[in-house]
């Protein structure tokens, strides 16, 4: 067989650039991308896509109503289909066994039960979500529990390996594409169609092949040793600010160390999918009956947790242990730069934490909307009383309306807005003595010392603005 049509289940952050990226790279292939939700579906038909990615845009706009289509017309996609990558979401459990750590695979089965119940011929599924070991197992069982006489399918695992804010640029130019299937002639085959996807664009020797359980694992692996890397540096930020050595430094002196290499030594205020794909990893480990594993990589969120704890007690510290009724700007919401996307964000915890002590919020994100912030900030997880919550935060337009009248600025998302702004002008508008806590390390701690700035950052201990000094020498904030 050779695959003519591409359907793909979940027009999320994964399934949109993905398949858009294929489309423009096989116009040959017609690349359905169908989802559940009715607004998502017309956000994709419209002018404003559902997601902000640089790059996306133009693939969309160019390859849209051509070879690349944005459906609600789920049973269409799925009987036309030779090939269906199974994109839906699998978030972290929340209620049940395995609450608030096993990945909750309710999308993932509700999308193997649509396949068996509308397919008609022989498909390639491909498991693309980020799924615990051994998922396609039990995709595998619920099509064969359920299928039509005659019809049969592959199950390949896929991962997606792509960041978001990169997401075009990691799915043009990937370190590697991973496939992993049945060690059995159909199944090779199946590999190999699904190679000839990729091959329009990836060079041969960047196409890995596993079996399935290694690809399905892989995914896991990849996240947890990135994470492992952030929670490492974010522990020695620590030991920088109590000592008085600086992260940046260390984190440069050892990246030169070949073995370890520059890339993902930023200390920052925490990460994102990789809380959920790590609870996964310990839950499997303890399922498993490994519990020293589980606890070595429990251990890579809890710093995380701490990183994020540990900077907003220093906010609330620093404005003299009280924020109640102050003004604290949040520049910035999303988990990092070039993207709309807020789950898991750091910005989250930061203001659930100020709000919990009375302060009131001016918040400010270049691609945030104003409804996904407050429905961030209003969600029963997050707070008990949204009435409240509307009251104390505002959205604002841009920086500098953002941060008028504010006791302090908290850097959360490292846009690179952020860096050029006229900071003098910034702490003419702002409240006395003003206050810049810079949760991302992307700004010149020096200047803002010297406009008359209060700084503190991560992992650097930085004087007093000169004025306050009592003394001449390094002094905390
Ligand atoms: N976001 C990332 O950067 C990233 C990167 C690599 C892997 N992943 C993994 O990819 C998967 C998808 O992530 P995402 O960020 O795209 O999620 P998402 O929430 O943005 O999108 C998932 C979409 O699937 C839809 N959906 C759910 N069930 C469906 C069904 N039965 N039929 C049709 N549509 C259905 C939802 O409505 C939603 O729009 C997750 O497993 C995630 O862990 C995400
Ligand atoms: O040196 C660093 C690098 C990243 N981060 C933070 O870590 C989080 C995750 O960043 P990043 O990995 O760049 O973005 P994600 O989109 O979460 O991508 C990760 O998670 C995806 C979903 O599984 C995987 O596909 C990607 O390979 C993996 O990098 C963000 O909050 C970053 O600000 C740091 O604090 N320091």
């Amino acid at each position: 067989m050779v695959v003519k049509n591409i359907c793909c289940l979940g027009a999320g952050y994964v399934g949109g650039p993905t398949c858009s990226v294929i489309a423009s790279k096989c116009p040959e292939i017609k690349v359905t991308v169908v989802d559940k939700s009715v607004t998502r579906i017309a956000q994709w038909n419209s002018e404003k896509l559902p997601i902000y990615e640089p790059g996306l845009d133009e693939i969309v706009k160019a390859r849209r109503g051509k070879n690349l289509f944005f459906s609600n017309n789920i049973e269409k996609a799925i009987l036309e289909a030779d090939l269906i990558f199974i994109s839906v979401n699998t978030p972290t459990k929340t209620f049940g066994n395995g609450k608030g750590r096993a990945a909750d695979l309710k999308y993932v089965e509700g999308a193997a039960r649509m396949i068996a119940d509308i397919a008609k011929s022989n498909k390639i599924v491909v498991e693309k979500s980020t799924v615990p070991v051994r998922a396609a197992e039990s995709i595998m069982n619920i099509l064969k529990a359920n299928n039509e006489p005659g019809v049969s399918y592959q199950i390949l695992s896929n991962p997606e390996f792509l960041a978001e804010g990169t997401a075009i640029q990691d799915l043009m130019h990937p370190d590697r594409v991973l496939i992993g299937g049945e060690e059995t002639p159909e199944g090779q085959l199946a590999i190999e169609e699904l190679c000839s996807i990729y091959e329009h664009w990836i060079p041969r020797k960047s196409i890995l092949t596993t079996n399935t359980w290694s690809s399905e694992l892989s995914k896991l692996a990849a996240n947890a040793m990135l994470a492992q890397r952030i929670s490492s540096i974010n522990s020695l930020s620590a030991v920088c600010e109590a000592t008085g050595a600086d992260v940046s430094e260390v984190a440069v002196a050892i990246g030169l160390d070949s073995r370890i290499g520059p890339k993902f030594l930023q200390a920052s205020i925490g990460g994102s999918c990789f809380q959920k794909d790590i609870l996964n990893l310990v839950y499997i480990c303890e399922s498993l009956s490994l519990p020293e594993v589980a606890a070595y990589w429990q251990q890579v969120i809890d710093m995380n947790e701490y990183q994020k704890t540990r900077f907003t007690a220093k906010v609330v510290q620093s404005l003299f242990n009280t924020v109640s009724g102050k003004n604290i700007t949040l520049l910035g919401f999303a988990f990092k730069k070039n993207t709309g996307d807020t789950r898991e964000s750091p910005a989250i915890h930061v203001a659930k934490t100020l709000l919990d002590e009375g302060a009131s919020l001016n918040i400010y994100d270049p691609k945030v909307e104003e409804s996904q912030i407050l429905y961030d900030l209003t969600h029963p997880s997050i707070c008990e009383s949204p009435e409240e919550v509307k009251k104390l935060v505002k959205i604002y337009p841009d920086a500098y309306s953002a941060t008028n009248g504010a006791h302090a600025v908290v850097i959360c998302t490292e846009w690179d807005e952020f860096v050029t702004l006229d900071y003098r002008e910034i702490y003419r508008s702002m409240m006395k003595p003003a206050y810049i806590f810079d949760g991302r390390k992307i700004l010149d701690h020096e200047e803002l010392i010297n406009i008359g700035f209060h700084v503190q950052t991560i992992g650097k201990r930085l004087p007093r603005p000169l004025s306050t000094r009592m003394w001449s020498g390094t002094a905390v904030v």
